[in-house]
C-alpha cells in the first residue's frame, strides 16, 4: 500500500528506508499532518518489514523548526479549562509522545542525519533515534522554554540518558542553542561532518552496514540496549537471557560464520516474514 505523504518523502531501496522531511519552505515545521504521517510511516515500516535501517534527513535551511506555531491556539486550544479540555490535551500529548516512542521501539535502527536548526519538537524526535550524525551547521534548541512552555514530547525524558543532566538543565532552562561540535563532545551526536551531504552519506553508509547484518539479531540488540538504558545491569542481564533464548537462530549464526569463512556477503531472511503477525493489529 503506497502512503500519501505531504510532509515527507519515503524511499525504500536495498533494505534501507530513507525518510526525508520535505517542506523546506515551512522549515519542516510539525503541523498535524506531520504527526499523522510520521506515525503512518513508522507503522508502515514495521508492517512491511522490508527495511533493515531507517535514515531520517531533511531539506532546506533547517532540519525542523519544531511545532508549527499556528498550531498553538489553533488546532491545540490550551485555554479550555474544562475537564474535557484538559483531558483532550492529555490525550493529544500522549498520542504525540507515542509516535516518538514508536520510533524508539521500531524493530530497525533509526539514524538521524541532521543539519541546521533542530528545534523544540525536533529535539524530542531525534532523541528517540539510535544514532545521530550532524553537519557542522547543526544546532539543537529546547525552544519550548522560549515560548512559555515545558518541553513535553520526550526531550526532558530522553536527553538526560544521552548527555549530562546539568547540561540538559542548562539548555532546558535557558533555551540556548547547542552547536554540533559541543553536542558531539557531550555524546548527543556521534560524528560531525562538514556538509549536510557528507552527513547523509555517513548515515547511509552506517545504514548499509546495519542492513547487511541479520535483522532479527539487530532487532534483539536494539531491544537489549534500550532495555539496559532504563533498567539495572542485573535486570538487564536477566532480560538478555530471556531475549537470547527467544531469538537465537542457529541458521543465522551458521550463515554469518560460513559467509565470513567464504569471504562473501551473508544472506539473511527479511523481517517481512513476520508481516502476517504485524498486520494482526
Ligand atoms: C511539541 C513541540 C513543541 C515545539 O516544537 S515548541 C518550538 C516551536 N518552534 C519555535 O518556536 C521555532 C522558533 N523559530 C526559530 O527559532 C527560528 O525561526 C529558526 C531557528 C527556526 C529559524 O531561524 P532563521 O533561519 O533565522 O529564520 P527566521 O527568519 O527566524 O524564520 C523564517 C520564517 O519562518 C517562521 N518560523 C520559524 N519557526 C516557525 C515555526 N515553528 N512555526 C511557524 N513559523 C515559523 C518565522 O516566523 C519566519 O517567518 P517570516 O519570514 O514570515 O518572518
Amino acid at each position: 500500500m503506497a502512503l500519501q505523504l505531504s510532509c515527507f518523502s519515503l524511499n525504500i531501496t536495498d533494505h534501507i528506508a530513507h525518510l526525508v522531511l520535505n517542506r523546506p519552505d515551512e522549515l519542516n515545521t510539525m503541523n498535524p499532518a506531520f504527526w499523522r504521517e510520521l506515525d503512518q510511516v513508522l507503522t508502515h515500516l514495521q508492517r512491511v518489514g522490508e527495511a533493515r535501517a531507517l535514515v531520517i534527513s531533511s531539506t532546506g535551511k533547517h532540519f525542523s523548526a519544531g511545532m508549527a506555531l499556528d498550531v498553538f491556539g489553533g488546532a491545540i486550544q490550551m485555554d479550555d479549562q474544562s475537564a474535557e479540555g484538559r483531558a483532550a490535551i492529555f490525550d493529544l500529548l500522549t498520542n504525540m509522545q507515542a509516535t516518538f516512542s514508536k520510533m524508539e521501539s521500531l524493530r530497525i535502527p533509526v539514524i538521524a542525519a541532521l543539519h541546521g536548526g533542530c528545534i523544540g519538537g525536533a529535539v524530542d524526535m531525534v532523541t528517540a533515534a539510535c544514532i545521530r550524525y550532524a553537519s557542522a551547521d547543526a544546532f539543537f534548541c529546547i525552544q519550548e522554554i522560549n515560548i512559555g512552555m515545558v518541553a513535553d514530547v520526550g526531550t526532558l525524558q530522553r536527553l538526560p540518558k544521552l548527555i549530562p543532566l546539568a547540561v540538559v538543565k542548562e539548555l532546558a532552562y535557558t533555551g540556548r542553542r547547542l552547536g554540533a561540535q559541543k553536542a558531539m563532545q557531550y555524546g548527543l551526536v556521534n560524528e560531525v561532518f562538514e556538509t549536510p551531504e557528507a552527513t547523509l552519506a555517513a548515515a547511509m553508509q552506517c545504514a548499509r552496514e546495519i542492513a547487511a547484518k541479520p535483522p532479527v539479531a539487530v532487532w534483539g540488540t536494539k531491544q537489549a540496549v534500550n532495555y539496559a538504558r532504563d533498567h539495572s545491569v542485573e535486570d538487564s542481564l536477566r532480560q538478555m537471557g530471556w531475549l537470547q533464548g527467544t531469538i537465537w537462530s542457529n541458521a543465522h549464526v551458521r550463515e554469518a560464520v560460513t559467509a565470513m569463512k567464504e569471504k562473501r556477503a551473508a544472506e539473511f531472511p527479511p523481517l517481512s516474514e513476520l508481516k502476517n503477525f504485524s498486520e494482526f493489529k
